[in-house]
């Protein structure tokens, strides 16, 4: 079994400029007691609150952005190594249209799937992009 743990500012978090911190806090506070070996199976996944199942997808340059800050975190906690090995993964509306895109960013790594993956066809064109 693999735990995904999931991060990601609601709206009113990211319009007041806070993106950055609460990714921190929820890293930190999250994954505060375990180690290196302890996490070496976990999935790490963005999934901004406002875009879970509102249509509303992060830009390839937002996720890009978070994406890269939740790295360097990791990285500051359990290492600069572990990080850069480390699949980040995007969730929050994903779909056959801007799958591409997203996956096109360095620190995007893979997709959290939700209701796109429950119609065969648009789940079929995500995972056989571009
Ligand atoms: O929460 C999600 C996957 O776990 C994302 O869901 P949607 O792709 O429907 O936004």
């Amino acid at each position: 079994m693999k735990p995904i743990f999931c991060i990601g500012e609601t709206l009113a978090e990211r319009e007041s400029g806070q993106t950055f911190s609460v990714l921190e806090r929820q890293i930190k506070q999250g994954l505060n007691s375990f180690n290196v070996s302890d996490i070496r199976h976990l999935v790490v996944a963005y999934e901004p609150v406002w875009a879970i199942g509102t249509g509303k997808t992060a830009t390839p340059d937002q996720a890009q952005e978070a994406h890269a800050f939740i790295r360097s975190t990791i990285g500051g906690v359990f290492g600069a190594e572990f990080a850069s090995e480390h699949a980040i993964l995007y969730g929050g509306s994903v779909n056959p249209e801007n799958i591409a895109s997203l996956m096109s960013r360095p620190d995007i790594n893979g997709a959290l799937v939700g209701g796109a993956s429950l119609k065969v066809d648009s789940f079929l064109r995500i995972i056989l992009y571009p």
